[in-house]
């Protein structure tokens, strides 16, 4: 890949809590538009790499550069006006807002207060909640509440969306409805990295894997040849 195409790049990125090594030595480069799949155990320093990424967590080993410029020791909302978009696990709106308020608070601390209103329910007619605008988070149901998230997510137009297991505790059809909106997405040109225990969907989904486990990348490629590795038949699957 040339530099030229590379979105993301994630040089060494490692991982401590005190003694304990959640996350180590993980490379990781997407083009942009790029839809990767990241995989692994319960525990295995998903979300930990997110964190790492997203800023979340201030502190860790290696480097990351988003569309060239290095996002090390920049906080959150610095890297969202860069272009890097992250739902969380359980999602985490605003209760007391309205749903469409939720959608404008990321607008209003980026600078677009102008553009705030009409990009906010551009939003959530992206993620078919616009009927929903003056509703309360509370009063949505689960699925709602997870296009939620992702409208709040894509607020600033990203040029990558980091979805953090988005579909849990969903029924297929639901889940349908999510894959939905991130090809969408995806078709208008956000790279998107799906973290997700769902195998269905992660298949249907990426054009490339990454598995890991124990905190360490060990694989990448393309999803058949990656599913079909014996090392990860034996850690992922639970094969011997
Ligand atoms: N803030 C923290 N303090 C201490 N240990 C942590 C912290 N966050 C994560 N860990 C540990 O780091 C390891 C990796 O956790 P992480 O949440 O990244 O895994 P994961 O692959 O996302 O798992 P899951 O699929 O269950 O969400 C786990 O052993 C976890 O207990």
């Amino acid at each position: 890949m040339s530099d030229a195409d590379v979105l993301l790049r994630a040089e060494g990125v490692g991982k401590r809590f005190g003694g304990f090594v959640a996350l180590q030595g993980v490379d990781i480069t997407l083009r942009a538009g790029e839809r990767l799949g990241l995989i692994g155990p319960n525990g295995s320093g998903k979300s930990t790499f997110v964190n790492c990424i997203s800023g979340d967590f201030a502190q860790h080993d290696g480097r990351v550069t988003l569309g060239g410029a290095a996002l090390n020791g920049l906080k959150p909302h610095r890297r969202a006006r860069l272009g890097l978009a992250r739902t969380f696990q359980l999602p985490q709106p605003f209760n007391s807002l309205s749903v469409l308020e939720n959608v404008r608070v990321p607008l209003l601390f980026s600078g677009q207060s102008g553009s705030a209103t009409a990009r906010a329910m551009h939003c959530l007619e992206q993620v078919e909640l616009a009927a929903k605008a003056e509703k309360l988070p509370r009063e949505l149901t689960q699925v709602e509440q997870r296009r939620l998230e992702l409208a709040r997510a894509i607020a600033l137009d990203p040029q990558l969306l980091i979805a953090d297991e988005a579909m849990a505790g969903l029924s297929h059809a639901e889940i349908d409805q999510i894959l939905l909106l991130l090809r969408r997405l995806n078709a208008a040109g956000t790279a998107v990295i799906m973290i997700e225990h769902i195998m269905r969907a992660v298949t249907e989904f990426a054009e490339r894997l990454v598995v890991f486990v124990a905190g360490r990348k060990i694989a990448d490629g393309e999803p058949r040849a990656v599913l079909s590795m014996p090392e990860v038949e034996g850690a992922y699957l639970g094969k011997q």
